[in-house]
């Protein structure tokens, strides 16, 4: 049975003292049975998180890494960096990343290989823009950048990858997929770890759906057969609004 996953992106939002009193207002309530609630915050809040975070089920992680363990690479953060601040989780090829920060299913392969290699669980994230859908080449770039992603784990590494399928055109825009289309597409990407892997690596994996989710819709795709949970962004800023998310997730 693969345990739901609610991450909340917080992308470049709140300060540190934003942070301390999210942690302080969610504790003991965004904790379900059955459910793993994660908050993926910006670097400078992560010490403080885990540290408000202690003794609850609430997990932390970053939104990037580096795929280097240490090196002149002005502004980056590394996988130890990170292992040392006490986070689990690390975001991988988030589509703004890849829109403007020039992240490739390269970059993206080698920074699923440094998390592995410094104990953080990657959650990669897949998706179509707009014109792409609209071209009917949804699954197309679906595979492609999952297959760049998975290169070269090990069965057992990629059956503890969470992937987040996240339509461009969905996000932030309050445009969400249906909850039939992303099963469609969370489906066929799993389908894709299949045969990549294998028939209990594909089962195994966690597939999350992210793109205007929020608390009015997030029972819909949880009642579909293969998505595992949503990686959140706006809805995920406000502490009831997350709790409401978890909730929705049991
Ligand atoms: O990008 C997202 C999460 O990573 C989705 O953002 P929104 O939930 O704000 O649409």
């Amino acid at each position: 049975m693969r345990k739901p996953i609610i991450a909340g992106n917080w992308k470049m939002f709140k300060t540190v003292k934003e942070a301390r009193e999210f942690a302080s207002q969610v504790k003991g309530k965004a904790e379900v049975d059955g459910v793993e609630a994660v908050i993926c915050a910006p670097y400078t809040q992560l010490a403080a998180l885990v540290d408000a975070l202690q003794g609850t089920s609430i997990k932390v992680g970053a939104q990037n890494l580096h795929w280097e363990e240490s090196g002149a690479y002005t502004g980056e953060i590394s996988g130890p960096m990170l292992q040392e601040t006490g986070v689990q989780y690390v975001i991988i090829g988030h589509s703004e990343r890849r829109a403007y920060f020039a992240e490739t299913d390269e970059t993206v392969n080698k920074k699923v290989h440094a998390a592995f290699k410094y104990g953080l669980t990657p959650i990669v994230c897949v998706g179509e823009k707009l014109e792409e859908r609209e071209a009917g080449r949804t699954k197309e770039v679906c595979k492609t950048q999952t297959a760049g992603a998975l290169q070269g784990l090990t069965a057992e590494q990629a059956a503890q990858v969470v992937i987040a399928y996240e339509p461009i055109w969905a996000i932030g825009t309050g445009k969400s997929s249906t909850a039939e289309d992303a099963n469609d597409v969370i489906s066929y990407i799993r389908q894709l770890v299949q045969e990549q892997f294998d028939a209990a690596t594909a089962e195994a994996i966690r597939i999350q759906y992210g793109g205007s989710v929020k608390p009015g819709n997030i029972r819909e795709y949880m009642q579909m057969s293969d998505i595992d949970g949503a990686l959140v962004g706006g809805a995920s800023l406000e502490p009831d609004s997350y709790i409401q998310l978890v909730e929705g997730a049991r």
